[in-house]
Formats: structure tokens, C-alpha cells, sequence
């Protein structure tokens, strides 16, 4: 049996009509495994949020599949998010809570039994040293702290597939480390992790596979020593520059037959 838990093939997504148009994904294929981080790469604008936001059905794509753990996740949207748990890249606004009981309440809404979901969020907030945090009102927390606990929201009841849209934002260097450490640690206990960041450095060392978007296309797609291996320079930061182009930040993809 495959443990293909998302394949997302030939999809394409345009904004806008006319001179305006804007072909934000076009003709992407992705796969992510359970027990695998798959990262995408790509600058500003790549289309890599509109990929995303297809695959847990907050935009729906002009064309291509998207199936997650055997769902049609484009017919089926809703079902698609229940076996998705996603930080996104703006944090859900946790006013009025604590960052303990904003994750212990993902957990509970999520399913997970109490005992289960108490004990998982004393581990995330261990692990990514917030304990003097963790009882303090949200309205108080740095902006780190809240991107941290905005993945621990994720990280509680890790769906089959569990989305990161640039969970390092903001967060201290020492606290980076833990984050990559629960990172590798979801998908090692069986979810497949679908990971966003510009924090190409960091992410060499964690995952496991790496699609490189540029203006709405994949340009390349394998394990980070792969593409280490298949361009010029020593590191994945190196293979990346080389391949979406060092000055170029990839402006508008407007329609060649729109100008
Ligand atoms: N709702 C929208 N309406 C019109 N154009 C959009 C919309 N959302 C995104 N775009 C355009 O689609 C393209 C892809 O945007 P997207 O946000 O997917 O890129 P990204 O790779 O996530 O960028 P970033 O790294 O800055 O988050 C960009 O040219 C962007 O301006």
C-alpha cells in the first residue's frame, strides 16, 4: 500500500483576468509521505501560500488533483481539513486565552482525549522552552512566543498531514533549534509534514525532500544532498540561488497572452 498521504498533480491557479492575471500555480506536482518534511522553496511571490491554501481547501484550484490520505481534497474540502492541522502564515488571534489553553483547546476540538491532549501540550511547552509563557494572557506574549504557539496549535493533534507556512518567523535562534527538533519529530511519529520557510539554512538539516517553486512552477524537486549534488556550490542555500536566480524576486508570473 502506497503511504503517499498528499499527491497534488498538474495544479493551476490564476488571479485575475485580463492584463491583471496572475498564474500563481502552474502545473505543480507535489508528494509528501508519511514520516516525511517537505519542504518548499521559492521567493517571495513563488506561489507557494496559494499551493497551500489549495491543499487544506481555502482556495479552490482552476484545474489538477489534490488527494489527501485517499480523499479528493477539491470535491471534498472539509473532509480534507479535518486530516489536516495547519499553521498558517498569519497567526489565529488567541486573545482572551493563554497560550496553554489555546493549544489544549485545538487538542480537544481536534478529538483528542483530555489526558492525551493535557500531556501533549505540557510536552510542547517544554519543548520549545515557553514555560514562563505558558499562563501568561496572550495579549502579553511576544511575537515569537505566539508563532511558537501558534505551532504548537498545529503540533497537538497532528492530522496525517500537518502544514507549516513559515513556522520560524520571528522566533529566537535557541527556540529555532527545539521548533526544527518537533518538526522532525511530528513527521518521525508517522504524519507527513508540509513545510514553508525561507529559512533554507536551517531546513537543510531537517528535511527530507525539497521542491523548489519559482513563478508558479516547480524547477526542482529531490532530497536536499540530491540537489546539493545536481548544482553548483556546497550547500542547499547554494543549489537554490543557482536555481531561481540570485537578483530576480519573482515578481508578478503575468500571463504571456495578457500583455
Ligand atoms: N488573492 C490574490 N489575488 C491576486 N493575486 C494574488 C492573490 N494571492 C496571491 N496573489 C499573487 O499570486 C502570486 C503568488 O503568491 P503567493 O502568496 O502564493 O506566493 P508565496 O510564494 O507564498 O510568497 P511569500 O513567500 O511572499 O509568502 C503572487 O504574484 C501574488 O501577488
Amino acid at each position: 500500500m502506497s503511504d503517499d498521504v498528499l499527491t497534488v498533480q498538474d495544479l493551476r491557479k490564476r488571479y485575475g483576468s485580463g492584463t491583471r492575471a496572475v498564474q500563481a500555480n502552474d502545473g505543480v506536482d507535489l508528494t509528501a509521505r508519511a514520516g516525511q518534511v517537505v519542504c518548499l522553496l521559492g521567493h517571495n511571490g513563488a506561489g507557494k501560500s496559494t499551493l497551500v491554501n489549495q491543499v487544506v481547501g481555502i482556495a479552490a484550484p482552476d484545474a489538477g488533483t489534490i488527494r489527501l490520505a485517499g480523499v479528493d481534497a477539491v470535491a471534498h474540502p472539509a473532509q480534507a481539513r479535518a486530516l489536516a492541522s495547519v499553521q498558517a502564515q498569519a497567526n489565529v488571534p488567541i486573545t482572551g486565552l493563554t497560550p496553554r489553553r489555546a493549544i489544549d483547546l485545538v487538542g480537544r476540538i481536534r478529538g483528542g482525549r483530555r489526558g492525551d491532549v493535557r500531556r501533549r501540550t505540557a510536552h510542547l511547552l517544554d519543548a520549545l522552552d515557553l514555560g514562563q509563557w505558558a499562563d501568561v494572557p496572550a495579549e502579553k506574549v511576544s511575537g515569537g512566543v505566539a508563532r511558537l504557539t501558534a505551532f504548537a496549535m498545529a503540533a497537538v493533534a497532528p492530522g496525517r498531514l500537518v502544514v507549516l507556512d513559515e513556522p520560524t518567523n520571528d522566533v529566537d535562534p535557541v527556540r529555532r533549534r527545539l521548533l526544527w527538533r518537533e518538526i522532525r519529530s511530528i513527521a518521525d511519529d508517522g504524519a507527513a509534514v508540509l513545510l514553508v520557510t525561507h529559512n533554507v539554512l536551517e531546513a537543510e538539516t531537517v528535511v527530507d525532500h525539497v521542491t523548489v517553486l519559482d513563478r508558479g512552477r516547480v524547477v526542482a524537486d529531490g532530497a536536499p544532498a540530491r540537489l546539493v549534488a545536481d548544482n553548483p556550490g556546497d550547500s542547499l542555500e547554494d543549489a537554490y540561488i543557482h536555481l531561481v536566480g540570485e537578483t530576480h524576486a519573482a515578481g508578478p508570473q503575468r500571463q504571456e497572452t495578457a500583455r
